[in-house]
Order: C-alpha cells, then structure tokens, then sequence
C-alpha cells in the first residue's frame, strides 16, 4: 500500500526536459494528424509570405527595366489572399486541438482524482488537486499545439528565409547571423526563469483554491469566529504570491519578447550599413539589397514564433509537473467489471454477510502510530454488533478497514470469509452501506441524496425508507417535496435530518453489512426512539455493525465489541460487560460513551 508520510503536499517536483517532452507528446499524439494539418496550413501561409519579398524585386526589376507590373501586382494579390485563409483556418485547427487536448488532460485527471486512494487525499489538499485540473490545464492549451506548431513553422521558415538570404548575399547573411546569435544567447539565459516564475504562479494559484476551499467547508465557523478578515488576508496573500509570480514570468517574458525586434533591428542597422557600402561600390544591385531587407523583416515572424514557443514552453512545462504529479499519485485497483450496483430487489432478501478481523494491525502512514494492534473479532451474518470505547480508541479505523479505504499493515480483514484484498473493490463496496460520522449531504435535491447509492431504487422503496427513518413528515413540510435542493453540504437541513438522510441513503442500498458510525449529537427522543427501531429492524435481515456513542444503542446490540488504544479489550453483551469490564462499566455510567474521551479512574 502506498500510504502517505508527509503531511500535506502542494508543490510540484519539476520535470527534467525529456520527461517533459515525453509528456508533452503524450498529450499531442491523439491530435497529430489536426496539428499536422494545422502545421501545412501554418506554413502555406508562411510560404505565402516569402514569396513576398521575391514578387517585389521581380517588380522593381520590371519597372527599372519598362516593362508592366499588372500580373505581377495581382499575382501578389492572390498570394496574400491565399496565405490569409490558410493562416486563418490552420489557426482555427489548432485552437480547436487545443480545446480538445485541455478536454483530454481534463477527463483523464477528474477519473483519476476520483480513483485516488484515501491516503493520499489525506496529504493534498483538495483545492490545490482543484486548481490543476482548472487551471494547470488551461496552461496546456498553448503549449501543446500552438509551441509545437509556432516551433515548427518557425523553424522551417528560419531555415528556408536564410537559404534565400544566402542566395541572395552572403556577406549580408553573415553580418545578420552574427547579430542574431549575439542576441538569442542572452535569450536561451532567460528562458529558464520564465519557467521557474510560472511555476511558482500555478503553485500560488494552488494554494489560493485551497485558501478558499477551507473557508466554504466551515464557512459557519468562520463567521462564528470571527475569522473572515484572517482568512480574508490568508487567501489574498496567495493571490498576491500568484500575481507576483506572473508579473515576473511577464516581466522575462517582455525581456525576451523584445530580444527578437532587437535582433532583427541591429541586424537591419548593420545590413544597411555594410550592403549599403556594397551598394555604393557597385558590388551589389540595389534591388538584391531591398529584397535582402525585406527578409530581414520577414525573419522577424519566424524568430518571434521560435521565442513564443519558448515562453509557452516554459509555462506548459510547470503545469505539465503539476499535472503528472497527479498521475503519481496511488489509484484504487479498478475492477474489470465496474459499477456494481446493489440491485437487491425487495424479493430476494440480501443474505446478512460476516465480518472477521484477524489479528489486524494498522497505521495511517509509515512514521505515524499505530492504530490498531492485533485486533482480532468476529461477526456473524446478521444481528447488530456495537463497538465501543474511548475516543480516538480506532473504531471508526475498523470501518475504513472493512470498506478497505485504507489497507491493513499486518493481518487480515474477511467480508463473508473472504479476504477484503481479494474482493473486486467496486463488489465489496456495493454489499455494504456506509454512514459516516458526520452523516455527509450532497448539494443537489434530497431525492438526488437519497438514491445516491442505489440509483435504481423505486419510489416505493423510497417512501418506505422515508417512513423508517421518519423523514416522511419533512418531504411534506418542503416546499418541492424530495425534489428541493439540500444546499452545500445539506445546509438548509437541520443536523438530526442530515443524519437520517445519510441513514435513509444507506438503507436504500439494502446493504448486506451496514456500518454506522453514530454521530456524536444526540437526536431528538421521539426520532432517535424511531431510529433504533429502524436499525433493530435492518438488523433482522442485514448485519449491523455500529460504532455507538448512546448507550441506548448498546444496550439492543447482540454483542459490544470495547476497544481501548487500538487493541479489543473485551466481547460481550451489555449485561456480561457490566459485570466483567471495568472501562465498559464506567464507559455506561457516563451514559454518553465516548464523546468526551476516556472516563478518569
Ligand atoms: N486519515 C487519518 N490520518 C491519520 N490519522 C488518523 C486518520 N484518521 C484517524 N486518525 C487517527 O487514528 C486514531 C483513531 O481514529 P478513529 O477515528 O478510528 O477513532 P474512534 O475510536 O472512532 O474515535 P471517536 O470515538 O472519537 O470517533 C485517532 O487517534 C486519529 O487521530
């Protein structure tokens, strides 16, 4: 099992340039015949353009000579036109690639968050693993069509812009080299910093969405406490780290932005000097020495394209870090067959599954403690077993186990005999029904929260679930029945609601093994009364297990399992445990198990 060590991680290791690159192609590969296509158009119009300088010393030959310039005037016509479309629809190919490359990026990373192991969405922070799949991506739309295609168009038509120079002067071609290298030196310098810049900036967006994704999941707390001003301040800084960062990739970005217009104009200054000289000792015609500097400008396109493709380089590659950072991280086994649904029909009574933990150990990550120490019980088929003991003891830890969240060190957990490793992960989950804690809602309509697990249950069914956990009577009350929406997190429901939805969800999957982590708060007698009945009625055809805080609950349990530092202290019924367990008899003395920690001797 991968499981995490560090606490939280946010940065992203860069990429050495092969890795990057092999990325980069990764993403490409599925779009290359578009980028090809879009690359022919690309250079169609860039061949459009260095025809250009070659019609106009045709031209002025054919003035100093008397002859007529109307062909050649509307075969120049015809050229720009041609090279405008060309440019025009090979530009609308690539955007087109790139929406669909960010899309592809997108799709593999929304699958893969959702696979993650729950370790390691332990040590991320949500909105960090948000931000790079809105906004790391964004940054792959430019670097993995328009760089390669800029990259290439650039380089093909430096190259054929120089081989025409050459044939024109070679002198000339010389002095125009030597200027641009001079200046693409002190460009290769800055290129790496715009790397670096932009990578902190995503980095910094990051932690901005992380900022703001702490704040709405306790956004009650917040203003409780009095903390909007701090988390204001806390986020904002993020926001100032980002705009830092992006000024300063603009900033070298500028830098090399101008190197280009730079090279192309000190080379123009000592091409018009030396060809000028040239020009004047007759060594040169003047039209060789126009067409010449002609290309000088039209060499400007391809230097600015190889530049862009750069800084785009530069800032794909940060988020390309960001993003395999993602695919670094441990997926759940995905199952050959997926999408087991429970799709128990009311006719056939789901056979009650058992639970064994044989010596299990467990801890969270490699250098922290350990959880469980040789926990060692069995559960039958059937009936309701209650654990209970002090808070922090690892009962709800025996829950992730059986739903295999996390994977035991040492020892092994059997649903039905049967070792939870060797389940298909989506079979084992779909046998059991699951309410947490802290009894989570979705936003969305209650009916949405309801059918969550078993999306293919009956309004039947449904009625009868709302009957059982005594929701029946709030359907009534809301203004849309069950199609009125929740809120974020089931906000608009009180806290006792939002715990019999999370019941009510679990026993519409009718579950063969139901885990219910009680919640702490304490319902109201007439529904908590109700809702005993409902388990005790669940548990007469499902096995319960139940990690108690009410000593209601235990006492209809038909064994307590007492847990005490990560080790099972005693099994028994309540009666026996009275009677021969000391923490169990002052753990029901204090009639609320658990909540406030272990009772003091
Ligand atoms: N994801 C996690 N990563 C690291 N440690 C964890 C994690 N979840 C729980 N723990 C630690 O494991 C220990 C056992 O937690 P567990 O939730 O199983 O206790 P519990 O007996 O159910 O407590 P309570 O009655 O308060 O709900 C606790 O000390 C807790 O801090």
């Amino acid at each position: 099992m991968n499981t995490a060590s560090a606490p939280e991680a946010t940065g992203a290791e860069s990429l050495r340039t092969s890795e990057t690159l092999k990325a980069l192609y990764g993403y490409v590969r599925p779009h290359r015949w578009a980028v090809v296509l879009g690359l022919l158009l690309a250079l169609a119009g860039a061949a459009g353009g260095l025809l250009q300088p070659l019609a106009t010393k045709a031209l002025v030959d054919r003035l100093s000579s008397g002859g007529t310039i109307g062909t050649i005037l509307l075969a120049m016509t015809v050229l720009v036109l041609l090279s405008m479309v060309a440019e025009a629809f090979g530009a609308y190919v690539l955007e087109r690639t790139a929406e669909s490359v960010v899309l592809a990026a997108r799709r593999s990373l929304i699958g893969r968050l959702l696979r993650l192991r729950l370790a390691e969405v332990d040590r991320m922070q949500p909105g960090d693993l948000m931000s790079r799949v809105t906004s790391d991506t964004t940054l792959l739309r430019a670097v993995s069509t328009q760089a390669v295609v800029s990259a290439a168009t650039g380089a093909v038509t430096l190259v054929a812009a120089v081989v025409v120079m050459a044939f024109l002067d070679a002198v000339l071609l010389g002095v125009t080299l030597g200027v641009v290298a001079v200046v693409g030196v002190g460009a290769v310098l800055v290129m790496p910093k715009i790397g670096q810049a932009a990578e902190r900036a995503q980095a910094a967006v990051g932690e901005m969405s992380t900022g703001l994704e702490r704040v709405f999941g306790a956004f009650r707390t917040v203003k409780a406490s009095g903390a909007e001003e701090r988390e204001t301040a806390r986020v904002e800084a993020a926001a100032r780290r980002a705009w830092r960062h992006g000024v300063r990739s603009a900033k070298w970005e500028a830098v090399l932005g101008s190197a280009d217009n730079l090279a192309v104009e000190l080379a123009f200054l000592a091409v018009l000097a030396v060809g000028g000289a040239r020009v004047a000792s007759g060594d040169m015609p003047v039209s060789t020495l126009i067409a010449f500097l002609l290309y000088l400008f039209y060499l400007m396109e391809p230097v600015y394209q190889l530049v862009e493709a750069a800084s785009h380089y530069q800032e794909g590659a940060a988020a390309i870090a960001r993003i395999a950072q993602v695919d670094g991280l441990a997926t759940e086994p995905q199952d050959r067959h997926r999408s087991v649904q429970p799709a128990v029909t009311k006719a056939v009574r789901p056979r009650p599954a058992s639970v064994r933990f044989e010596e299990v150990s467990f801890r969270y990550g490699p250098r922290l403690p350990d959880i469980h120490q040789r926990v060692d019980f069995e559960v039958p088929g059937g009936g309701m077993t209650a654990f209970v003991g002090p808070s922090g003891a690892g009962k709800s830890t025996v829950f992730a186990l059986v739903e295999r969240f996390y994977e035991a060190t040492g020892g092994r957990v059997l649903v039905d005999g049967k070792d939870v490793t060797k389940w298909p992960l989506s079979e084992l989950r779909s046998v059991i029904g699951y309410v947490e804690q802290d009894a989570p809602v979705l936003a969305g309509t209650l009916r949405e929260n309801l059918v969550f697990a078993a999306p293919g249950a009956t309004d039947d069914e449904i009625r009868e679930v709302l009957a059982r956990t005594r929701l029946d009577a709030l359907v009534e009350r809301l203004p849309h029945g069950l199609d009125t929406p929740v809120g974020h997190r089931g906000t608009k429901l009180s806290g006792g609601e939002r715990q019999r939805v999370a019941i009510a969800r679990a026993l519409l999957r009718r579950p063969r093994l139901l885990l219910l982590d009680e919640a702490t708060s304490q319902l109201d007698a007439v529904n908590e009364l109700a809702l005993r009945d409902a388990i005790a009625e669940t548990a007469r055809e499902t096995t319960v297990l139940v990690v108690a805080h009410r000593l209601s609950t235990v006492t209809d349990a038909d064994r307590i399992v007492v847990m005490d530092a990560g080790t099972v202290r005693a099994v028994g019924t309540h009666e026996e445990l009275v009677a021969e367990d000391e923490l169990y008899a002052q753990l029901a003395a204090t009639q609320l198990l658990t909540s406030a920690g272990r009772p003091r001797d």
